[in-house]
C-alpha cells in the first residue's frame, strides 16, 4: 500500500462515481446488516460492477460465516476483505485461504497496549487497518463511528506488514494525520458524510484531494 486513499461505506452508484472519479484507490462496501451502510447483494453487485477495473474493491465483514462470505464473492467478486470483528489470526488466516484473496484485519486503538495486538496478525493478515475503538454499549457499531485516536501512538511504529490509518479522518484532518504518522494509506466513512450512511461528493472529493496533496508534500 503506498499513498492510497480508501472511501468506505458506499452505497450508491452516485457516490460510488463521485469515489472513482475523484481518483480512490480503494472503495468499500459494508455487509453488516444494521450498519445505514450495509448493501444487500444486489446493490452490492451492480456497485461492484461499477467500480471494476477503476479501483479496489473491499467488501467489509464482521465475525461472518463461510456462507455469508461464499455469498459476498459471488455477488460482489471483491478483491479484498476488510474483516471488523473479533476474527482471531487462524480465523483470518482461514478465510484468507478459503477464499483466495488478501486480507485487510481492522485493530482497534485506544491507548499503546492495543497495538501489541499487531504482531499476532502479521502471518494471517495481508494489511491492518488501525481503526479507533467502537464506543462501548448495546448498538455501537464495530466501525464507521467517525472517531479518532491519538495519532501519536503510531509515531515510529513498523509493523512486519503495511497499515492504512482509519477513524475520525475527514478533508479538514487527514493532512495532519498523515503528516504526524507517515501513514502511506488512510481511509474514511463517517468524515465524507451529511449524515449516517449518506455520502456527499463533494466531501469524497476534498479528502482524497487532501490526501494526496499530504502524501505529495512529503517526497
Ligand atoms: O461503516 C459501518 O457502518 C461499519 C459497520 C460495521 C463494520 C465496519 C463498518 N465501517 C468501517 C469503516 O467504514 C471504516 O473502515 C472505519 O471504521 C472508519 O470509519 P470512520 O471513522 O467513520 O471514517
Amino acid at each position: 500500500m503506498d499513498n492510497l486513499v480508501k472511501i468506505c461505506g458506499l452505497s450508491t452508484p452516485e457516490t460510488l462515481d463521485a469515489a472513482l472519479s475523484a481518483g480512490a484507490d480503494w472503495v468499500g462496501f459494508v455487509r453488516f446488516a444494521r450498519s445505514p451502510r450495509h448493501v444487500d447483494l444486489d446493490v452490492g453487485r451492480e456497485l461492484s460492477r461499477q467500480a471494476r477495473g477503476r479501483a479496489l474493491r473491499v467488501v467489509l465483514l464482521v465475525d461472518a460465516e463461510d456462507t455469508d462470505i461464499a455469498d459476498a464473492v459471488e455477488a460482489l467478486q471483491p478483491d479484498l476483505f476488510q474483516l471488523h470483528g473479533h476474527e482471531t489470526p487462524e480465523r483470518v488466516a482461514a478465510i484468507r485461504k478459503a477464499f483466495g484473496r488478501p486480507v485487510v484485519k481492522a485493530l482497534g486503538v485506544a491507548e499503546a497496549p492495543d497495538l501489541a495486538a499487531v504482531e499476532a496478525y502479521e502471518h494471517a493478515a495481508d494489511h491492518l487497518l488501525l481503526d479507533a475503538k467502537p464506543p462501548r454499549g448495546a448498538g455501537a457499531l464495530p466501525g464507521g463511528n467517525g472517531l479518532s485516536f491519538d495519532w501519536r501512538l503510531l509515531v515510529g511504529l513498523d509493523p512486519g506488514l503495511s497499515f492504512m490509518l482509519s477513524g475520525g479522518l475527514n478533508p479538514d484532518n487527514v493532512a495532519e494525520a498523515i503528516r504526524l504518522t507517515g501513514s502511506r494509506a488512510v481511509d474514511v466513512s463517517s468524515g465524507v458524510e451529511v449524515r449516517p450512511g449518506i455520502k456527499d461528493p463533494g466531501k469524497i472529493e476534498a479528502f482524497v484531494k487532501a490526501a494526496r496533496a499530504a502524501y505529495a508534500d512529503r517526497t
